[in-house]
């Protein structure tokens, strides 16, 4: 059986923006398992990092309401000393751009090390070393004694992601979240840094937190999803699930909107419009309404909620039970072009 490792309840993460705050994670409740990869996907600017940067508790200016225990304890309340205690030996992050994410001026090895000081100052020097060659050897980099010798600059893009996906499990972390980790990659790179991802957590069964914007990486990778749209959780359910039953108008846009090369689709759809920015989201009624205009504002929900319609299956808003994609005269006469 798994268990929860993480329970989000009632999260909301507001940054302030000229003389008020605006919620970019709204009302957030769910949980991590141990050995599950819950994905979270949603277009860029629906809160996805916001979210995970509140976990890990690394906002130092948002306004954060609601509970995040991990293990049961609370981290929005926890004193600095002991998150800074609880990320690296119990949590920790790899994010999108291993550049940034590395230091130009030190050696791998030296960076890796570090870390493992960090949390277990009793290891030897050799002892530390033959850990670092150990994590190097882990994630798949061939030269381990070479690369514990080299600057980030000198590693392919591919490689330095290796370093950094090494220096976030260098403590076996219970807790990993992954914040596009091939975003920066080309395609074959991508995928096995992915795998690697899905070996790590078999062999340490931890609990992965995978976001992403890309329904491919999501039904390679995840147990469970979690869809996320202006800052709310909009639908989440099994990968089976959501790929094969697909309920809110955004997850079957998205769905929709994957071209695939088996599949003849007569029509790709493309969702119109973008994720307002935080200060113009709406805060009242159905969030994607303004993105769907030929359904009738009657058929959403006036303050939506999540509901279970199967067992662990949640979705916002009543208007999945009528929504259809719109034919060409039906999105024309919306569009104003008919
Ligand atoms: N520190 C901040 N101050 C003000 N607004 C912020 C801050 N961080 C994020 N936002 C806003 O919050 C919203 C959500 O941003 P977030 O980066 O979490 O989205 P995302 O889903 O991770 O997008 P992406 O995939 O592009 O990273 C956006 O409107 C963004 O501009």
């Amino acid at each position: 059986m798994s268990e929860e490792l993480l329970e989000i309840k009632n999260l909301s993460t507001s940054f302030r923006i000229v003389d008020d705050y605006y919620a970019a994670v709204d009302d957030v409740t769910l949980s991590v398992r141990k050995n599950e990869i819950l994905a979270i996907v949603g277009e860029s600017g629906s809160g996805k990092s916001a979210l995970a940067f509140s976990i890990m508790g690394l906002h130092t200016r948002a306004k954060i309401d609601g509970q995040i225990k991990y293990k049961g304890h609370d981290i929005v309340t926890m004193s600095p000393a002991a998150l800074n205690k609880l990320r690296g030996q119990e949590m920790s992050m790899i994010f999108q751009d291993p550049l940034s994410a590395l230091n130009p001026l030190m050696i791998i090895g030296s960076q890796i090390e570090e870390v493992l000081i960090l949390h277990d100052s009793k290891l030897s020097k050799k002892q530390r070393k033959e850990k670092v060659i150990d994590l190097l050897n882990k994630v798949g980099i061939s030269r381990p004694e070479h690369t514990y010798q080299q600057y980030p600059h000198e590693l392919s893009g591919g490689m330095r992601q290796r370093v950094v996906i090494a220096i976030a499990i260098a403590n076996s972390p219970k807790l990993l979240i992954a914040d596009e980790p091939t975003t920066a990659l080309d395609v074959t790179i991508q995928l096995q840094i992915l795998e690697l991802i899905k070996r790590l957590k078999n062999d340490m069964e931890a609990g992965i937190i995978l976001i992403t914007h890309d329904l491919g990486v999501v039904s390679e990778m995840a147990d469970r999803v979690a869809v996320m749209y202006a800052g709310q959780i909009v639908e989440i359910a099994d990968i089976f699930t959501l790929t094969s039953n697909p309920k809110h108008p955004y997850t079957r846009s998205l769905l929709n909107s994957i071209p695939t090369v088996k599949e003849e689709k007569s029509r790709l759809h493309v969702i119109q419009g973008i994720v307002p920015p935080l200060q113009n989201l709406p805060r009242k009624g159905c969030r994607f309404s303004a993105r769907t205009p030929w359904i009738p504002e009657w058929e959403h929900e006036e303050n939506p909620q999540l509901h279970e319609v199967a067992p662990g299956h949640f979705v916002r808003c009543t208007c999945h039970y009528n929504f259809h994609f719109p034919d060409t005269s039906e999105e024309a006469s919306h569009n104003g072009t008919s």
